[in-house]
């Protein structure tokens, strides 16, 4: 991304975001509530126009391709949505399945196998296809999700705030499982977290969204020690520092 720029309004949410994901390697955003890191992967995935810049994919500006070109980048990224967005009408397997059944690539008989297989690549039974999403805990659901992110085995994943809502024994085991997916699968990942454990488990680099800019980039190890006054304030969750929350009391 190169210079993307987008305003709702007068709120200037994306002033000039420049940022960077090598192929196959996991990239995660940090950034405060309403820092626009949604709205930043939505600009790459085409659900928001941004107003400037460059959305380079494999060298290619996403942003300037027809429609069909852009279907065609599309069929290639997988997405984990913040709180799962399980649709409760259809039961798990056509969940898992929902892209590959919609494009017509599979036989509803060879989705529901598919979806067995892939449920049991995140540790779930194949009976739990049959199961509605209602039916299953927070835990279950974000296994399930991951699933239906990775059935059309894409090269692209979007994991937003994969870990949100789960004990921190659970969130380690859906970061374990995330990893492992996008090894499996050789894919390039981009994670938006608020846990910085997860964020050190499952990212190569790390890039901090503040004011509507990537203020710093660097290995997500060092997350906390960076020595980086605002990066190092967010990540320890320090009260002072150089971010300012505003209170309204
Ligand atoms: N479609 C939209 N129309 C108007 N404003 C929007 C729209 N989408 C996002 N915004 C605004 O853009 C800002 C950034 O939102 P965004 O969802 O990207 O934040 P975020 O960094 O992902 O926050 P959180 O960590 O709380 O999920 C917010 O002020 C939000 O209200």
């Amino acid at each position: 991304m190169r210079g993307v720029r987008k305003a709702f309004g007068p709120k200037q949410v994306l002033d000039g975001v420049d940022l960077d994901v090598a192929a196959g390697h996991s990239l995660v955003i940090l950034g405060g509530s309403g820092s626009g890191k949604s709205v930043t992967i939505k600009c790459v995935l085409g659900l928001i126009e941004p107003d400037e810049g460059v959305i380079e994919i494999d060298g290619r500006d996403v942003t300037q391709m027809s429609r069909r070109e852009r279907e065609a980048v599309a069929d290639r990224i997988g997405m984990l949505f913040q709180n799962g967005a399980l649709f409760d009408s259809l039961p798990v397997w056509e969940n898992v399945c929902f892209k590959l059944l919609a494009q017509g690539r599979v036989t509803r008989a060879k989705a529901r196998d598919k979806a067995a297989e892939v449920l049991a690549q995140v540790g779930l039974a194949g009976s739990v296809g049959d199961l509605s999403p209602a039916e299953l805990s927070g835990g279950m659901q974000k296994r399930v999700a991951l699933a239906r992110a990775i059935a059309a085995q894409p090269d692209i994943i979007f994991f937003d705030e994969p870990t949100t809502g789960l004990d921190p024994i659970m969130g380690a085991v859906i970061d374990g499982l995330i990893v492992d997916c996008v090894k499996r699968l050789g894919a390039t990942a981009v994670s938006i977290t608020h846990d910085m454990a997860s964020a050190r488990r499952i990212g190569d680099t790390a890039a901090m969204l503040h004011k509507g800019r990537i203020v710093w980039s660097g290995p997500a190890a060092s997350l906390g020690h960076t020595g980086h006054a605002l990066v190092d304030q967010f990540a320890n969750g320090e009260r002072e520092g150089p971010i300012q929350m505003e209170l309204r009391r």
